[in-house]
């Protein structure tokens, strides 16, 4: 834990999560590895803004969506597929739990095609 939160992005947590609480749609910008795709779902997910709904993270390809999902599901102490999963293209760990997904850009631009409400 102590290693989380030496990361830059945690000097700003503060005001990170006000912005999310305060804005529609907020552009964050950090250096690599700042620690914007661990942390800043974490915080939208602790921001609670809505309990029902689902905080989709989206990288370009398959292997960083789910070891991205399987760091923030051990930081959260949580099993896969719990409070953290991920959707890639054949290949799926969520459950109705579920809160933060990882997904591949394909997979969300393919679930908002299907959606109407998305
Ligand atoms: N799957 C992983 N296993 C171990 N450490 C990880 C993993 N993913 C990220 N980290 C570590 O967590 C820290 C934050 O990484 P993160 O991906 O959140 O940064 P970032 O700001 O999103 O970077 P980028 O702009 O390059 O995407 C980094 O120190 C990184 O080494």
């Amino acid at each position: 834990a102590d290693e989380i939160n030496r990361l830059p992005i945690y000097r700003q947590k503060k005001l990170i999560k006000k912005e999310i609480r305060d804005n529609d749609s907020l552009v964050l910008v950090g250096e690599t590895g700042s620690g914007k795709t661990t942390q800043v779902p974490k915080f939208v997910f602790q921001a609670n803004i809505n309990r029902y709904k689902c905080i989709a993270v989206t990288q370009p390809r398959r292997v960083a969506a789910v070891s991205l999902a399987k760091r923030v599901a051990v930081e959260l102490g949580s099993e896969l597929g719990h409070t953290v999963g991920y959707i890639v293209r054949f290949d799926s760990n969520t459950s109705t739990n579920t809160r933060i997904i990882f997904m591949t850009d394909g997979m969300l631009l393919r679930e908002a095609l299907l959606d109407p409400l998305l």
